[in-house]
């Protein structure tokens, strides 16, 4: 998306140039409301800002990425990069970073993905079962989002199962403290607790950022709003621009309510709406404002475009995923063809429920054309990949117990189950690391001697590693150390002894020296950063590992869930697997609420608003359920989007018709006279 400075409309002008008071512009897909809040940076900086002194919130680092791309085309790379530009994750670890330690938080404090917290909760439950931890994980979260901590829990579960939930959430908050850890709701609870009870540090964070700029705004849960307020206190102004009909993370408490706490709240709330749509074409926009007009509306939105009706909305009926995918993959073929001003880049393939990336990668990979998945299973997500990153995080903070365990046992090293037991066990006991613990004269009482040689080996080597790491500084020491540390754990011959396939096992070691290439890259520095050393680079990893995808530039077909789409835009895009049960999705025989399905729907306008150019929905006569191949029924929205009534799926042979009857009218009517 190029950021030219051209030209905005007079409601966009006027959301920019409005810069004293809270302002909300609330308007539909493709309006330009991203393109808003770049714009009024770049005014911001003019009325005589400092580029520090502006913060704008994304809502995922990917999108922050891209923002901070779009702000540099306005003004410049220097101005950009120091430009507070984030989720409101990354602000939170920005607040914690600076002030956590008046919190009793140390500064190198770890974050623990969702993975390390179900690990936490299953141990800290005694309870080996996924199922039970990760809905500990959820009530958990539910209420750290409402501000309750397991005393306050306590007193208010509900049932039996609540009142083991809050034991165990008692537990859990011991052992985050213990381990200097905290979690993703931390990330946005803790600073908003720092802000309530600390007026100092709140005077100073409140006149750090003299304007707020927040980007999908109706995707922000309770507790976000409340630290958007609590930074902007009672002077700063701030801009929040959304649309209601892509809110599609009610799920994860997002909520609603927030837009309209926001005038009770604010009273002088400016609100602008946008009308006009630059994204997509006629047809395109139709068929999203067809499917969204069935959702009771909460704000009235009008949406037209000034360009034509541009290519009908095509309908793809296939026979398989299989079957699918080829076609997708062989349509993207044909399209770009040898046209050089088509790139790879122009495409994207979008779909509710993350399984069906696999088929297409496969077809893609066949069709030698490069590709990256948004959304779903990313890179870091991979084992080989999350063992790395494991011993990087022990580094940065060795009382990470998660990072310690997955670093023990990567590979074997002579270090048994019942060791690590009998730590634990220890460490628990004295409220410790399990790092810390290891050097504990007291332990080597309770294990035997070899076992503590081998627990003090480790230790010492990562010890010895950690000061290295410190050291290596730019990209080649990097790699040097990097590569030496792989050889010195042995861990190419760990994939190969582990993976059944030698080419499986020769994949993830490739996966392995990419990921070193990339430590090296980003050790090197470039325009715009200065080199660091290993142990920096590794700092950053640990916040970067969950919460991001690799956002380089590359010319690459994207293949991305529905949700990790938005905000985002395509010349082509193709709609996968829409049909009942896929989208609108349903688990199992899970009862489809009202609720649940306007949520649904919205995220068919989301898919379809990504479109520039070309949109094809593609849907399944059969499909795979577990193993089984089902008979399958097209989604409900595909009729809502009434495809026949536009251009859409006009028949030829009906065109023709019109065209002949229109023809023959002519010939039949008076001829214009010649005055
Ligand atoms: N006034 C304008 N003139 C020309 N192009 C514009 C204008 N406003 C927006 N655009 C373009 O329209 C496209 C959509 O803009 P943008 O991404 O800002 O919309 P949005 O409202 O944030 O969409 P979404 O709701 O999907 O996040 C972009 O390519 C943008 O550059
Ligand atoms: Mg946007």
């Amino acid at each position: 998306m190029a950021e030219a400075p051209a030209t905005l409309n007079p409601a966009q002008l006027a959301a920019v140039h409005h810069l004293e008071g809270p302002c909300l512009v609330l308007a539909g897909a493709g309006s330009g409301k991203t393109r808003v809040i770049v714009h009024k940076i770049a005014r911001l900086l003019q009325a005589g800002l400092e580029p520090r002194q502006i913060a704008a919130i994304t809502f995922t680092n990917k999108a922050a990425a891209e923002m901070r791309e779009r702000a540099k085309q306005l003004v410049g790379g220097r101005a950009a990069k120091e430009l507070a530009i984030s989720t409101f994750h990354s602000l939170g670890v920005r607040l914690l970073k600076t002030d956590g330690s008046r919190l009793g938080l140390k500064e190198q404090f770890s974050i623990f993905d969702s993975d390390d917290v179900l690990g936490v909760l299953r141990e800290a439950g005694g309870c080996n079962d996924n199922a039970i931890a990760r809905r500990w994980q959820w009530t958990i979260s539910l209420w750290k989002n409402q501000g309750l901590d397991s005393d306050a829990a306590a007193l208010a579960a509900a049932d039996d199962d609540e009142r083991i939930a809050a034991v165990v959430m008692k537990r859990y908050e011991e052992r985050l403290a213990a381990f200097q850890a905290v979690d993703f709701d931390d990330l946005i609870s803790l600073p908003l607790k720092l802000l309530a009870r600390d007026a100092e540090a709140r005077e100073k964070w409140q006149g750090t950022f003299r304007h707020i700029l927040v980007d999908e705004y109706q995707d922000t849960n309770a507790v976000q709003y409340d630290l958007l307020k609590a930074l902007v206190g009672e002077h700063t102004p701030f801009t929040a621009v959304g649309d209601d009909d892509q809110s599609i993370y009610g799920w994860r408490g997002a909520t609603i309510e927030n837009l309209k706490r926001l005038p009770q709240d604010f009273p002088r709330l400016k609100v602008i709406p946008l009308e006009q749509n630059y994204r997509s074409t006629g047809n395109i926009l139709r068929a999203a404002n067809n499917v969204i007009a069935q959702n009771p509306k909460i704000y009235e939105k009008k949406l037209w475009s000034e360009f034509g009706d541009g290519e009908p909305v095509r309908l793809l009926e296939c026979d398989s995923e299989e079957h699918e995918a080829e076609r997708a993959v062989a349509r993207i073929q044909a399209m770009r063809g040898d046209d050089a001003r088509v790139a790879w880049s122009d495409f994207a393939i979008l779909y509710r429920a993350n399984h069906l990336a696999r088929v297409f990668e496969k077809k893609l990979r066949q069709a030698q054309i490069p590709y990256k998945v948004s959304g779903g299973q990313s890179y870091f997500d991979r084992a080989e990949i999350k063992d790395l990153c494991g011993w990087l995080r022990l580094l940065v903070n060795p009382d990470d117990d998660p990072a310690f365990l997955r670093a023990v046992t990567t590979p074997k090293r002579g270090i048994g189950h019942q060791t690590l037991a009998s730590l634990g066990e220890f460490a628990g006991k004295w409220k410790t690391s399990l790092f810390e613990a290891l050097f504990s004269p007291t332990l080597a009482t309770s294990l035997k001697g070899k076992a503590i040689d081998s627990l003090h080996e480790f230790g010492r080597y990562v010890n010895d590693l950690e000061e290295r790491a410190k050291h290596a500084r730019g990209a080649e020491d990097a790699k040097a150390l990097m590569l030496g540390f792989l050889k010195d754990i042995g861990y190419e011959q760990h994939l190969y002894d582990g993976e059944e396939s030698e080419k499986l096992a020769a994949s993830r070691w490739s996966n392995v020296l990419d990921f070193v290439d990339w430590i090296a890259r980003r050790a090197g520095g470039d325009e715009d950063r200065p080199e660091q050393t290993v142990l920096e680079v590794a700092q950053t990893i640990a916040v970067i590992m969950s919460l991001a995808e690799r956002s380089e530039d590359q010319d690459v077909v994207t293949l991305s869930t529905l949700h990790a789409s938005k905000g985002l835009e395509w010349p082509h895009v193709v709609l996968a697997g829409v049909n009942e049960g896929l989208l609108p999705f349903r688990a199992g025989e899970e009862e489809m609420t009202p609720e649940r399905l306007e949520e649904e729907r919205r995220l068919m306008y989301v898919g379809i608003t990504r479109a520039r150019r070309t949109l094809v929905v593609s849907t399944l006569r059969r499909r795979k359920k577990g193993r089984e191949l089902v008979a399958a029924v097209p989604s409900r929205f595909i009729t809502e989007m009434k495809l026949n009534e536009s251009t859409g799926r006009e028949d030829p042979r009906e065109r023709l018709a019109k065209l002949r009857a229109a023809l023959a009218a002519k010939a039949s009517a008076p001829a214009p006279s010649a005055d």
